[in-house]
C-alpha cells in the first residue's frame, strides 16, 4: 500500500489529536518539536511501550507547557518496522489499538481506516494489559534472539513465569491481570512473531529495555512483589547491552 503524507521537524499547524510514538527513550526530545500553540486543547494520545512514559506527560512542566491539552492512555498491538525513509513493513493482520476516554474521535477515525480499536475505560488495566503480553515475549524473544515460536519451544518455564510474575505486579498495580489468558492467548500467536525489542537489539539500536523490564521491576519494588525470573532476565539484559 502507498499512501501520501508530509513530514516536517516541528510540528506548526494546529491539530486535534497528536499521536505520540518516538521511541521511550526520546520522549522528551520528540516533545520539544511539538510547540504549544499548536496543541492548544488537542489530545495527546502516547501509544509507546510501557508505562512510565504517562507520568513523564503528566508532570507539571509539561501541563504547564501545554496547559489545556489532555493526556489519553493508549495502547497499540501490531509488528511493525521501517524498512527505509518512509517505508514501513507492518507483518501479519494484527493492527489493534486500545483508548482510554477521550479519544473517542480517533477512536472513530482508526476503526474507520480499519484497526482494531477499543474503548476502554480503566487506563491502568489498559497500560498493563499490553505490558503483561509484551514484557515476557520482548524480554525472552531478545534473550534467545528469535522468535515467540522458539521461545515457547526452549525457555517455555521461564516464559511461564514472567508471565506469572508480571501479571502478579500488574495485579499490585490494580489492573485485573490473568496469567492463565495470557498464557493462553501466546499459545496461538503465530511462532514467527518477534518483538520490537528483539528487533532493535538486534539492529543494535537504542533499545526500550528499562521501558519494559525496567519499569516492571520498579513496580514490582514499589509494591513488594518478589520477581526472580524477571529480575534475572533483566539483569542479564542490562549487562548484555550496556
Ligand atoms: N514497531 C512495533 O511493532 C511496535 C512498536 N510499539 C511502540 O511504539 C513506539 C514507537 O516505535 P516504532 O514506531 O517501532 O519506532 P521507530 O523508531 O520506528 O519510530 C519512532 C519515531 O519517532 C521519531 N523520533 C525519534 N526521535 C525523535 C525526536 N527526537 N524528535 C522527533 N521525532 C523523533 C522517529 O522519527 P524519524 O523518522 O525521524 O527517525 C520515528 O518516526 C515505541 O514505544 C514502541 O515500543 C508498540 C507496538 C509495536
Ligand atoms: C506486543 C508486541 C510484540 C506486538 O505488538 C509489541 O508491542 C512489540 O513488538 O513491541
Amino acid at each position: 500500500m502507498t499512501a501520501p503524507a508530509s513530514g516536517a521537524e516541528l510540528l506548526t499547524e494546529p491539530v486535534d489529536v497528536c499521536l505520540v510514538t518516538p521511541k521511550a527513550t526520546r520522549l522528551e526530545e520528540a516533545l520539544d518539536r511539538v510547540p504549544a500553540p499548536a496543541v492548544r486543547d488537542a489530545v495527546l494520545v502516547p501509544l509507546l511501550n510501557g508505562l512510565e512514559h504517562m507520568a513523564l506527560l503528566r508532570q507539571p512542566l509539561l501541563r504547564q507547557r501545554y496547559p489545556d491539552a489532555r493526556v489519553v492512555a493508549g495502547a497499540i498491538r501490531l509488528v511493525a518496522s521501517r524498512t527505509g525513509p518512509g517505508a514501513v513493513r507492518h507483518e501479519g493482520s494484527l493492527a489493534a489499538v486500545q483508548l482510554a476516554p477521550g479519544a473517542e474521535a480517533l477512536a472513530a477515525a482508526l476503526a474507520d481506516a480499519g484497526l482494531d480499536v477499543a474503548v476502554r475505560p480503566d487506563e491502568t488495566g489498559l497500560l498493563w494489559d499490553k505490558l503483561a503480553f509484551l514484557a515476557p515475549v520482548a524480554l525472552l524473544t531478545t534473550t534467545l534472539d528469535a522468535p515467540l515460536g522458539a521461545v515457547r519451544k526452549q525457555l517455555g518455564d521461564d516464559l511461564r513465569a514472567l508471565v506469572e510474575e508480571v501479571a502478579a505486579v500488574a495485579r499490585a498495580e490494580g489492573a485485573d491481570a490473568d496469567a492463565a489468558a495470557t498464557l493462553a492467548f501466546m499459545a496461538t500467536v503465530p511462532a514467527v512473531m518477534t518483538s520490537s525489542l528483539q528487533r532493535d537489539t538486534a539492529a543494535g539500536h537504542e533499545t526500550e529495555l528499562e521501558a519494559i523490564g525496567g519499569a516492571v521491576l520498579r513496580a514490582a519494588d514499589r509494591h513488594g512483589v518478589d520477581v526472580p525470573v524477571t529480575t534475572r532476565v533483566v539483569e542479564h539484559l542490562r549487562a548484555r547491552l550496556a
